[in-house]
């Protein structure tokens, strides 16, 4: 049984009825609608693999209920039917972008192969869309740690159970959830990220689990939940440290049941979706202090996995910057740009805090404001500072070398601080220009291409 949900919008009762008899015994399920209005409030309620709509229902347009889907994000590909619709609004509808156009009386060979193309394609609209996806969401790394990482998640994929995914932030969890899922087989479906601090506590609910309309002020319509919205798909949920107790207890209750209510409405929809949740906060202080509910923790805590920071796995990072040149400049435009050795060293003796976000947030001011050779004069500021608050902590540094090291960095401060303009910054250091060229070489400092 393929069990793929129709909707049929036909004004003529006759119609809804044949097409329904010759879809069920295919394995369609089939809802039939005789006027715009009920056919909207259907699609807003429930999802469907395609709709079938006449052009004319009557008083109202089969074009005009195709608009307001469009308007609403309702994905269910359209096929239009009408026995005597002119060519300019059949060609109306296919520029609207609905899958095809039937022309009435049909034969039902003729559906069953429209309908059966318009699901394939479907398909393999998701599947590009996941490749694409993948492309871009690529774990990158060749520490023993990553290898963990890639391996945990291969087997986590296989499973169909709830992940937590932790670390701190910008370590890449997102990226994870999008490898769970795009390897899981669930990857033919959506998977649908909600950042649960980035909605207001008393959104939260309808925004997870949808609402009627005229549940609350403001609610002028019906909406459809994050929840439906992946339903045969992954629900991935981060932040969940930042979700109000109240909502962890209907998420709970969710997760327990596979079953869920709008707000404002005691209708019980059926739901399958796998559930995969990221925090950086540490879920189980939380609990102490009574800002997590534990038996929820331990629903969606079924397997743990830990993303590394930046920090534990440094061997990486002139990988990743390299990496990073590579897809900003191309993004941008530009040829792509290379990068000094002694970088390196730099980037990697930095803690980053905000880790591979922070990287890759440097890397792009690098690029956008350096030469076509990125030195060490390109690192930020904030990342070269920190190579001082380092050497000040070393206790292995001599006298002379911890003087060349404050050397090296005055100097480099001084140009960025004159733009490279060697003049100014020996004017400003007390020293001729000849002295100021020998310190350069003598620290190996390159000559910048707006240097004078
Ligand atoms: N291993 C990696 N390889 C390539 N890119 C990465 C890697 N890890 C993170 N990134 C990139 O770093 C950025 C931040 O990653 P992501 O949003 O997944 O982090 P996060 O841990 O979910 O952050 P937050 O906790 O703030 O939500 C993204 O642009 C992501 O593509």
């Amino acid at each position: 049984m393929m069990n793929k949900k129709i909707l049929v919008v036909d004004d003529e009762i006759n119609i809804c009825r044949s097409i329904k008899a010759c879809l069920q015994p295919e394995g369609y399920t089939v809802t039939s609608c005789l006027q715009a209005d009920k056919a909207f409030s259907c699609l807003l309620d429930e999802f469907f693999d395609v709709a079938i709509i006449d052009i004319r229902l009557g008083k109202s347009s089969g074009i005009e209920l195709f608009k307001q889907m469009l308007s609403e994000n309702i994905a269910t590909p359209v096929i239009f039917i009408s026995g005597n619709a002119s060519l300019n609004e059949a060609a109306q509808t296919l520029k609207l972008g609905a899958y095809d156009f039937i022309e009435k009386p049909f034969n039902v060979d003729k559906l069953l192969v429209t309908i059966k193309n318009c699901l394939d394609f479907q398909k393999l609209k998701t599947r590009v869309s996941n490749l694409e996806g993948a492309q871009q969401s690529e774990l990158l790394g060749e520490h023993p740690l990553m290898d963990k990482l890639r391996l945990e998640i291969s087997k986590v994929a296989k499973s169909d159970v709830a992940v937590l995914i932790s670390g701190e932030s910008g370590t890449g969890k997102e990226l994870i959830a999008k490898q769970v899922h795009q390897q899981s087989k669930r990857s033919d479906h959506a998977l649908v990220t909600v950042n649960c601090s980035a909605i207001p506590n008393d959104l939260i609910d309808s925004a997870l689990f949808g609402h009627v309309k005229g549940a609350f002020t403001g609610a002028d319509k019906h909406k459809k939940g994050f929840f439906e919205t992946a339903d045969k798909g992954t629900l991935f949920l981060d932040e969940i440290a930042d979700m109000p107790l109240s909502s962890q207890s209907s998420l709970l209750r969710v997760l327990e049941s596979n079953e869920l209510q709008k707000v404002g409405s005691d209708k019980i929809t059926k739901v399958d979706v796998r559930l995969l949740a990221a925090s950086h906060k540490d879920l189980k202080a939380q609990i102490e202090q009574g800002l997590f509910r534990e038996d929820l923790f331990y629903r969606i805590n079924v397997i743990p996995i830990k993303s590394p920071s930046l920090r534990e796995r440094s061997s990486d990072i002139s990988l990743l910057v390299e990496h990073f040149i590579d897809i900003i400049c191309q993004r941008n435009g530009m040829a792509i740009k290379t990068i000094d050795d002694n970088c390196n060293d730099i980037l990697s003796q930095y803690a980053w805090p905000g880790n591979v976000r922070e990287l890759l947030n440097a890397v792009e001011r690098m690029i956008i404001m350096g030469g076509e050779h990125l030195t060490q004069i390109d690192i930020p500021e904030e990342i070269q500072n920190s190579k001082l608050k380092l050497a000040l902590d070393d206790e292995q540094l001599s006298l002379k070398e911890f003087k060349q090291l404050m050397e090296r960095e005055y100097l480099l401060k001084k140009i960025e601080q004159y733009n490279g303009n060697i003049t100014e910054v020996a004017k400003s250091l007390m020293i001729d220009r000849t002295h100021l060229h020998k310190k350069l070489t003598q620290h190996g400092i390159k000559r910048h291409q707006s240097f004078d």
